[in-house]
């Protein structure tokens, strides 16, 4: 197989070919890690369609997921790890959707990391070039070869290959870092969650399912603060949907971290996706449902709706404080929420009735985190249906 063309050679620590057989349609994109002189190469199947790419950024622990397994849930059928694979493969598959975690892109392995005295969150841990190669390759319709950071081991495991799917999810600590991996999402998503929240997940989880002490979870989240600041946070900026996690405002001076004031701030002006809306469209609005129609035991719930800016964007925001008691009952608050792209009456209950185990259904968490995966599958239906849509280039001619 000759290399037919170089078609970037910009990259300061990666470069890539891509290489055609003269007898066959058959591509092939290698991958070269410059550094290591690691190689990543695929044999390509070069599809007509075109791959929508989807980031969602957060911290570590921060629901990223939960929030993946309601998305593809929403667009039906179970994700799993590649078949036949490495079991500690981070890649979840369904139908429509390849979900990849980002943390695959780390250069630096847990010793490298140690060793140099950087985290996972600094971007000298990690190979944007190879990233940015391989999510653009991926939206074109060429399968890569995908390195794995095994969790387990902490070391950097042989490839896998990864297909383009129809919706490509990129998570992890950085899918907004790098402008050139930036400009190739479709849509983008960050999980907000303060401080005190996050710390009240973290105790949950690495105390009890990990049995990691409550001084080492401490000690952890304040040696991550710096980098997350300088690193993870500023990404928010970049999103066209953030959903905010804060404590509650209805219990004066709460500090046990379980009543959330969620708030899901989403961008005007965004191509294929318009904001939800509660009751009137612009206006502002502040509505405590609990009445006759829904049951709130106490801090009760409180939902406010308004426009504001955030960083300087136009945005829509819908806020809800408090927690459902019976979650048949949603669909309450659903009837009165707008441009939610369901495709029948009361799926947002449904969905969230179907996962009523998962972390935050009773809350704006898991209530934002379902709409926004309507959203999703709203804005990939419309950017398909405009592709069909669109003239083809002889058409035009
Ligand atoms: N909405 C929520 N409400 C309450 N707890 C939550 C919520 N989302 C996540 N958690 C808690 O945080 C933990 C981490 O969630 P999840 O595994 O979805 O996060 P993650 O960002 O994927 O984590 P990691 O990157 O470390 O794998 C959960 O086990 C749960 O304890
Ligand atoms: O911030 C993280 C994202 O998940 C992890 O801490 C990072 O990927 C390093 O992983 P590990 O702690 O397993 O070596």
């Amino acid at each position: 197989m000759a290399v037919s063309t170089i078609y970037s050679t910009q990259a300061l620590n990666s470069t890539h070919f891509l290489t055609s057989s003269p007898s066959s349609s058959s591509k092939q994109v290698i991958f070269y890690r410059r550094q290591t002189n690691r190689r990543f190469n695929t044999i390509i199947t070069c599809a007509a369609q075109q791959t929508v790419v989807i980031g969602l950024a957060a911290d570590s622990g921060c629901g990223k997921s939960t929030f993946m397994r309601r998305l593809t849930s929403v667009f039906g059928g179970a994700a799993e790890p590649p078949k036949g694979g490495n079991p500690d493969s981070n890649t979840l598959i369904s139908d429509m959707t390849t979900v990849i975690c980002l943390d695959d892109y780390h250069s630096l392995d847990r010793t490298g990391r140690k060793e140099k005295g950087v985290t996972a969150l600094d971007p000298r841990a990690n190979d944007f070039d190879l990233m940015y190669e391989q999510v653009k390759a991926l939206k074109s319709g060429i399968a890569v070869e995908k390195p794995i950071y095994n969790h387990v081991t902490g070391l950097l495991d042989a490839p896998e290959l990864i297909q383009p799917p129809k919706i490509l999810v990129i998570e992890g600590l950085h899918p907004m870092f790098d402008e050139r991996v930036r400009d190739l999402l479709d849509f983008s998503i960050y999980l907000d969650i303060s401080n005190e929240v996050k710390f009240a997940w973290k105790i949950q989880r690495d105390m009890a399912e990990r049995g990691h002490s409550l001084e080492s979870i401490k000690a952890s989240i304040e040696a991550r603060k710096p980098d997350f600041d300088a690193f993870i946070d500023p990404q928010k900026q970049y999103a066209d949907a953030v959903i905010e996690v804060l404590p509650t405002q209805l219990i004066p001076d709460d500090n046990e971290g379980k009543v959330l004031r969620v708030r899901l701030i989403m961008k005007e002006g965004v191509k294929y996706f318009s904001p939800v809306y509660l009751f009137d469209e612009g206006s502002t609005i502040s509505w405590i449902p609990c009445g006759r129609k829904l049951t709130c035991s106490y801090p009760g719930i409180k939902f406010n709706y308004q426009p504001d800016s955030y960083f300087d964007n136009e945005v829509s925001v819908v806020e809800m404080d408090g927690q459902f008691d019976r979650l048949d009952e949603l669909i309450y608050v659903e009837s009165h929420l707008s441009n939610l792209s369901t495709k029948f009456y009361g799926e947002v209950t449904q969905q969230m009735l179907k996962h009523a185990d998962f972390p935050g259904s009773n809350n704006g968490t898991g209530l934002f985190q379902t709409i926004v995966g309507l959203k999703i599958r709203d804005l990939y239906e419309q950017l398909i249906a405009n592709k069909a849509n669109a003239p083809t280039e002889a058409s035009k001619a």
